[in-house]
Parts: C-alpha cells; sequence; structure tokens
C-alpha cells in the first residue's frame, strides 16, 4: 500500500519535472545533450504539438501527486482516446496551414512529421477542400467528447424529452451504485494505519447480463438506464472521522470499521468500544457501550456533520455493529430499469414482484405483492408517495400482459395516476370523484364474492389454482386486479364506515382471489390508518413524516420522522420484520408514456365501459329519492342552497351534487340558478314538509289540512 503510494508520489515528481523540463527546452533557456535531443526528437515528430507534451506530462504528474480523490482520476478511456484524436487531428490541420511542407515538418514546424504524414493521408482520402472541412469536423467532435459537451448534449436531449422531471434532478443525477458488502473507509494517507483496514476499493458496479423478456412485453430499452458513479472517498474518510471524534468528545469510544454507499445516504459501519468502570466491588471493569448511547447522539452527529437529518439504525439487523446513515451529497435518481435487470429481480418469477427502489447498499428492494398481499403507504405532502404508486403501477405492467393484470386506479389528488389514462389495463377509467371511488370499492367487494363462488364451484383453492384449471380446459383465465388508490384520506373523510368496511374486507379477503390494494395517504393520522386498516395491511412503506407519532402509526417505530423526503423511505416487509431504508425508484413521464404507447399498440383500444359504471347507475336510482330527502331536509333546516354545501353534507361529488340542485329545482324546492355566482333562493320555510310529489308544502297549509 505505502510502496504503491511511494511509486505513484514519485512518478508524479518525474513527470512535472520532464514537464519542466521539456518547456525550458522548447522556449531555448537550457540545452544538454540529452534535453536538446529530446526536444529535437519532439519538435521533428509533432511540431508546435510538442507544446501538448508539457500539458500532458504536468496534468499526469498532478493526478499522481493529488491526495484525496481528484475528480478527474478516472477519466473514462473513451474520452482520454477522445483527446488523443484531438490532438492527431490539430496536428494534421497545423500541417495543412503550413501548406502542407514536408521540409517545414522536418524543421519542427507546424504539425510536424506525424501531422504532415496525417495530413497527407487525409488529402489523398478526400478529394479539395474536404479533407479541410472534415478535419475540423473532427476536431470539433472529439473535443466535445472530450470536454464531456455530448454527454451533456445528451442529457439535455433527454431533459427535453423527459419534461416532467424536475431540473435539478436531471442535474444532479447520479445513480446508485451496487455496494453489496461493507467497504472498509478509505485511510487518510498520513494517518496510521489500524486494525485490518485497507485502502480505498473503488465500489464497483457488476455488469449488467442483457435481460431475456418476452417479445410480448414491453422491452427494457423503453425506461432510462442508471448512470455510473463512484463515492467521493475522501469525504467518506471525513465524515468517518468526524463520527469518531463526536463520539469520543461525548465519552464514547468507537470505530467506523465501514460504509456502505447508497443513492441518498452513507451508511457508516459504528462498532462501539469499551469503557473502563469501577464496579460495586470496586475493581475496575470493562464494559461494552451500550447501543442507545450512541443513538442519542443523533443530533449531535447531524450537527458535527452539517447533516439536514440523520438516521441511527442501532443495531444493523444482524450485524454488530450501529449504522449511522448521512446523507450523501448529490442523491442519486433510482431507475426502474436497472432494478428489473439486476439478477435477483429476473430470479422473482412471481408476476407480481415489484422493484421498490434501493438500500443504503445500493441493493435492490424487490418485494412480491401477491405475498405481502396489500400495502399501505403513507408520507407527508411532497415525500414520494404518488411517485411510489405510479412506480409500482409501471412495474407491474411492464411484467404483466392485461389478460393477466387488471389496475383500478382511484386518484382524488388527479395528479400522479391520471398519466395512466389510456393504458389497457386499466379497468375504466382513472376515478377522481369520492362517490364513484366508493362505487369502485363497492365493485371490488362484488367481484370478490363472485370470485369466490367460482372458486368454490370449481374446487379450487386460489386464483392462480383456477387459473391452472382454466388453461388445462381452455377456458378464458382471470386476471389479478391491482387496486391502487392515491390518497385514502378523502375517502375516509367522506365516508368513513362504508369506506373503512370495505377496505378491511377486500384486505382480509382478497387475497386468494387475486385482488390486492395499494393504499396511499398523506395523514397518517389515526382516523385514516384505523387500528383496523393498520392490522390489515402488514407491509408498509413510510416516506418522510412529519413526527416519532405518526412514524409509529405507520410502522410501529420512530424513524420515518428522519428520512429526507424525495423518495427517501422506509419499507417494512412483513417477511422481514424490520423496515429497511431505501430509495424509492422515480419515472419520468417519457418513460411511462413509451410503456403506455407499447400497450396500445399491442393492445387494440377498447370502449368497454368500467365494470362498476352499471353498480354506480343501480345506486343512483335506488338511493336517488333518499338522496333527494335528505338534500330538501338540509336546505330546508338551513335555509340556504349551494351546491358545494350539498357535497360537503351528503357527501358526494360535485356532479351529483350539481344534478340534485337541479332536481330540487323542478320540485319547486329552490329557485332557478342565480347569476354570477350567487346562491339561488330557498322557497321553503323552515316549518315546510317534504313532499316529493308534488312541490313544498307550507306548515301552515298542512296545520289547516290536518
Ligand atoms: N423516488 C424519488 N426519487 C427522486 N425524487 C423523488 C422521488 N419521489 C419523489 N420525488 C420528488 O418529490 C416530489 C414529490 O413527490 P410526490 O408527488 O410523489 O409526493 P407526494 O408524497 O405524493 O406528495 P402529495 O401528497 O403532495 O401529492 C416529486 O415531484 C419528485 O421531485
Amino acid at each position: 500500500m505505502r510502496l504503491d503510494r511511494f511509486g505513484s508520489d514519485l512518478a508524479g515528481v518525474g513527470l512535472l519535472l520532464l514537464a519542466l523540463l521539456t518547456l525550458l527546452g522548447l522556449v531555448s533557456l537550457t540545452h544538454g545533450v540529452v534535453i536538446d535531443f529530446w526536444i529535437g526528437l519532439l519538435r521533428r515528430w509533432l511540431g508546435w504539438g510538442a507544446f501538448l507534451v508539457i500539458l500532458a506530462a504536468g496534468f499526469g504528474g498532478v493526478l499522481l501527486l493529488w491526495r484525496g480523490d481528484p475528480p478527474l482520476r478516472r477519466l473514462p478511456l473513451g474520452r482520454v482516446l477522445s483527446l488523443e484524436g484531438l490532438v492527431f487531428t490539430l496536428l494534421a490541420l497545423a500541417a495543412l496551414v503550413g501548406g502542407r511542407s514536408l521540409e517545414r515538418a522536418d524543421l519542427g514546424l507546424d504539425g510536424g512529421l506525424v501531422g504532415w504524414g496525417l495530413a497527407e493521408l487525409a488529402r489523398l482520402a478526400l478529394p479539395g477542400p474536404l479533407d479541410a472541412v472534415v478535419l475540423v469536423l473532427l476536431a470539433l467532435l472529439f473535443a466535445a467528447h472530450a470536454l464531456g459537451g455530448l454527454a451533456w448534449l445528451s442529457r439535455r436531449i433527454e431533459s427535453w424529452l423527459a419534461q416532467d422531471a424536475p431540473e435539478e434532478f436531471l442535474a444532479a443525477e447520479e445513480p446508485a451504485q451496487a455496494s453489496p458488502t461493507l467497504e472498509p473507509v478509505p485511510d487518510a494517507p498520513d494517518k496510521p494505519q489500524r486494525g485490518k483496514r485497507s485502502g480505498p476499493k473503488p465500489v464497483m458496479v457488476k455488469p449488467v447480463a442483457r435481460v431475456e423478456r418476452s417479445p410480448n412485453l414491453p422491452p427494457l430499452d423503453l425506461l432510462i438506464p442508471d448512470q455510473d458513479s463512484r463515492p467521493d472517498e475522501g469525504q467518506i474518510h471525513h465524515s468517518a472521522q468526524l463520527i469518531e471524534q463526536t463520539l469520543a468528545e461525548f465519552g464514547i469510544p468507537a470505530r467506523v470499521v465501514g460504509f456502505r454507499v447508497g443513492p441518498t445516504v452513507t451508511q457508516y459501519a459504528v462498532e462501539p468500544g469499551f469503557v473502563d468502570k469501577i464496579g460495586p466491588d470496586g475493581a475496575p471493569q470493562r464494559q461494552k457501550v451500550r447501543v442507545s448511547q450512541i443513538s442519542g447522539l443523533a443530533k449531535d452527529l447531524a450537527l458535527r456533520l452539517s447533516a439536514e437529518r440523520l438516521r441511527i439504525e442501532a443495531p444493523v439487523p444482524g450485524q454488530s455493529f450501529v449504522g449511522v446513515e448521512v446523507p450523501n451529497a448529490h442523491s442519486a435518481m433510482v431507475r426502474l430499469r436497472s432494478l428489473l435487470e439486476t439478477p435477483a429481480m429476473q430470479r422473482m418469477t412471481a408476476p407480481l414482484a415489484l422493484a421498490l427502489g434501493r438500500d443504503v447498499s445500493g441493493q435492490p428492494v424487490l418485494a412480491d405483492l401477491s405475498r405481502m398481499p396489500h400495502m399501505l403507504v403513507a408520507g407527508t405532502t411532497g415525500s414520494g408517495k404518488s411517485v411510489c404508486i405510479a412506480a409500482i403501477a409501471t412495474c407491474l405492467v411492464m411484467n404483466n400482459s392485461p389478460e393477466q393484470l387488471r389496475l383500478a386506479m382511484l386518484d382524488p389528488k388527479m395528479v400522479e395516476l391520471i398519466r395512466f389514462k389510456g393504458l389497457p389495463h386499466l379497468l375504466g377509467t382513472v376515478e377522481t370523484e369520492t362517490e364513484r371511488m366508493l362505487g369502485v370499492l363497492r365493485w371490488a367487494l362484488q367481484e370478490m364474492d363472485a370470485r369466490y363462488r367460482l372458486l368454490e364451484a370449481n374446487r379450487v383453492r386460489d386464483l392462480e389454482g383456477y387459473n391452472q384449471r382454466a388453461l388445462r380446459h381452455k377456458e378464458p383465465t382471470l386476471p389479478r386486479i391491482v387496486i391502487l388508490i392515491d390518497e385514502l384520506a378523502d375517502l375516509m373523510m367522506s365516508a368513513p364506515e362504508q369506506t373503512e368496511g370495505a377496505i378491511v374486507r377486500l384486505a382480509q379477503l382478497a387475497r386468494a382471489v387475486g385482488i390486492h390494494l395499494v393504499v396511499a395517504t398523506q395523514r397518517p393520522s389515526t382516523d385514516v390508518v384505523t387500528g383496523l386498516i393498520k392490522a390489515n395491511f402488514p407491509a408498509r412503506i413510510a416516506f418522510t413524516v412529519a413526527s416519532a407519532v405518526d412514524s409509529r402509526v405507520i410502522l410501529d417505530v420512530n424513524g420515518a420522522e428522519t428520512l429526507l423526503g424525495h423518495g427517501d423511505m422506509l419499507f417494512l416487509n412483513p417477511e422481514v420484520g424490520t423496515p429497511t431504508r431505501a430509495q424509492g425508484v422515480i419515472l419520468t413521464d417519457a418513460e411511462m408514456d413509451q410503456v403506455i404507447a407499447f400497450w396500445q399498440r399491442s393492445i387494440p383500444p377498447s370502449e368497454e365501459a368500467a365494470p362498476w359504471e352499471e353498480l354506480l347507475q343501480e345506486a343512483e336510482e335506488e338511493g336517488g329519492d333518499a338522496l333527494v330527502k335528505q338534500a330538501i331536509e338540509v336546505i330546508r333546516r338551513s335555509q340556504h342552497a349551494s351546491t358545494s354545501m350539498l357535497q360537503r353534507r351528503l357527501r358526494i361529488g360535485y356532479p351529483r351534487a350539481a344534478r340534485l340542485m337541479e332536481e330540487l329545482e323542478a320540485l319547486g324546492v329552490v329557485g332557478p340558478a342565480q347569476p354570477g355566482g350567487r346562491e339561488r333562493e330557498v322557497l321553503m320555510s323552515p316549518d315546510d314538509e317534504i313532499d316529493l310529489d308534488g312541490s313544498a308544502r307550507d306548515g301552515y297549509d298542512g296545520e289547516d289540512e290536518d
């Protein structure tokens, strides 16, 4: 290790010396047999290009001597080759400018013999002035690639195509590393070697084997690939030192024994040390530091590391150390494609396999929805719930055809899931009105019962068994159904009993018939995530929440309040038991559009109405009179006639409330619509009685009749 360092330092000094001597020789400030020979050689072969040798040698020397992690240390080979291409093209251009003269080249002018040779080659290959044009274009191309201009251009094009993705994230795009095991913390060069620590090891990204996919499924190249990135070893070393120092300042001996780099955080493995204490018998005793002492210092560590938030996993499950998770300077985007390409995902043959994100070591976090069998997603506004639900839906449709899987989407926020309109997997359309969403839940219950009857009639236990039997008898199979709800709070507020009843019943029974729920909410309070709902949703994802209380409502443990937002999550898999921290998948609009377009091309569009449409109409007809009566009662008592009030009081959507108002006008309960959005006149006094057959009856008249 040390010998390596010494060797590279020596080479660095040598290169700097060479650069200096070449410079002095080229400007004729120094002479000598060796120097003159060297300068003559350079001038004769490279002409003016000899000056570039100074730059190259100087740059190489600086890189070799640099302590820490210089940004260009690992310049990609492609860019190095482009730089070389640029130099040779410039030499040829210099020869062209000098009139392609061999004598001048021999004297060390223009591009030297190399430049002259290349210019001659260009002349032989291309007619007339075309050689000059081609050389200039080549030089520009090489320069653009070498300076990263092409990558910049392709990023710009990508961001134009993916206009939905926020600018700052595209710019800061640095995807995750695959770092399955704990890496030793890189040592500072001037620091004495301790324990078994070795030098910095670059985190390697495993080459991904080409994934064989059924041609009937969307190809993976519809999705954006990850970009390679490396952890900043200098920063990692610095943070590790700060953690040790801070703990030592609080009297806690501990050692950072390794780190794992994830897309958003780096987890430092802190091994608690021993403290000497006087025992009850007066003899000194060695005692291991309690993990709670380390976790109690989360805020002090955050302050010292200038971290916005810091989570301490004490201890890391199955390990003998405490994990201190420090946010990375740049968070990386986790793309669906790289997750679908991982061998772990390919090994998962389950149709409802989900790629949720990458954990703190960059490893994929995968789950099988059919085993979970339902999922609850919660987090404050802007924490990443909708993005997560959209990613789940996209992941499912990447692996399932509409015959295998149908989706029902309920999106009262009308933002994220609306983008799936037109997807052939979609049952009906994306529902956004409370009333219709309740209708979907009612339909799901009916569908569940109908499927159970079907299973019973065919004497099979579950959907899997039914479909196998159907295939054997060449009968149509039943698709799995996933119901995605982007905001549960709206439904729970407008019809709490109905919603809770339906969701709990589905959650308890629907698994066997292949119906699964993915429910999100930004209100992790007990009136939305009730005890009953929680008990039936063992798989939960918590994005960042406002308080530890909210975290406990979702996960039963603290921790979600220390997450960083923007897709940083804790995933509680019932099969694992403890929450796993991960960065969720994000998809651009362009990716989603491509996947939807693929399916639209493969499956002809159907005009089929939503299966719950009939149910909704029936309910409207049946419940019509009752609702009108309720509406009259509300207006009679309040003496106000506004559609929004009816919406609120009767917990119905706007279209239904507006229709009701028209019916009430026909019944003579309210006056005609007023211009300027003013309230309608109420034609009924508080004493009037409700009479659906005619108009409102006057209370006084009524008494008279009696
Ligand atoms: N996995 C992710 N990776 C990177 N950025 C993300 C991720 N998830 C979310 N974000 C960022 O956070 C923003 C908010 O996400 P999202 O709309 O999903 O939040 P939300 O929790 O649904 O909020 P609301 O409840 O207000 O709708 C996104 O626009 C995106 O910029």
